[in-house]
């Protein structure tokens, strides 16, 4: 419930924010299904929405171990030849990554602000240049980027790590957990920002089972519903707000 003083439930105010990249600020997730449906119906075994809610948010290679064991094809195709599979169709896909609804908005706003943003995504390096690359402008904006490939991150969500590695690299760390708003789509993800003592905002996927919402702060359809005023951020001065 949102509180007038700041804050979902008077928790707040935010000083510090935090995006998932994949399925939150980039249409990316959608790729990575279509790929894994083509390379199980090989395999005459259908892709669902608990197996992707099992992987999406995870490092690659977590991701991948999930699928094959999950999918009983571990036999027939270890976690890393299934990586090396999808890439190739991976790589063509990734460049036409398009922003989610609302995200150059939010984004800029935050930024104007002065509020500190950054990013902290399961995506590699190689990975996250290809996502981004007609983002270019939104990106920048960002005081820092943690990707999975980090060598401050060993474990992938749901472990902290990488949100508390990401709260580590703002000017003026450490930040207190507590002023840390993370937005997420991924139930990984999600633990992951509860773990590290952070708020969460979810936007997820409708598909995803919504017994998975309920580890989140508050969850919203879209972005573009998001208010900054429940969480003490300086509210929009558009029209659209
Ligand atoms: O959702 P992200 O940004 O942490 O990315 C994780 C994987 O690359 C995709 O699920
Ligand atoms: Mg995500």
């Amino acid at each position: 419930m949102a509180n007038p003083s700041g804050g979902v439930s008077g928790k707040g105010p935010i000083t510090h924010v935090i995006f998932d990249m994949d399925g939150l600020l980039l249409d990316t997730e959608k790729f990575y299904t279509e790929v894994q449906e083509i390379i199980l119906a090989r395999y005459n075994k259908t892709f669902d929405w608990s197996l992707k809610a099992k992987m999406m948010g995870k490092k690659a290679i977590e991701a991948a171990r999930v699928f094959v064991e999950e999918t009983g094809i571990s036999d027939s195709l270890t976690a890393e030849d299934f990586l090396v599979e999808r890439e190739e169709m991976l790589q063509k896909l990734f460049p036409t990554s398009k922003l989610m609804p609302g995200v150059s908005r939010f984004i800029r706003h935050l930024h104007a602000k002065g509020i500190p943003i950054c990013v902290a995504t399961g995506s590699h390096r190689r990975h996250f240049e290809l996502k981004t690359q007609r983002h270019g402008e939104v990106f920048s904006l960002m005081h820092h980027v943690v990707l999975g490939d980090d060598p401050e991150v060993k474990q992938g969500k749901p472990s902290p790590e990488i949100f508390l590695t990401a709260a580590k690299r703002f000017v003026g760390a450490p930040v207190d957990p507590r002023k840390c708003l993370v937005f997420e789509d991924a139930p990984s993800g999600v633990l992951a920002a509860k773990n590290a003592g952070m708020f969460v905002v979810m936007v997820p996927d409708p598909r995803l089972d919504k017994s998975f919402h309920d580890a989140a702060d508050q969850v919203l359809s879209s972005l573009l519903d998001f208010s900054p005023n429940d969480w003490g951020l300086p509210p929009f001065e558009d029209a659209a707000a």
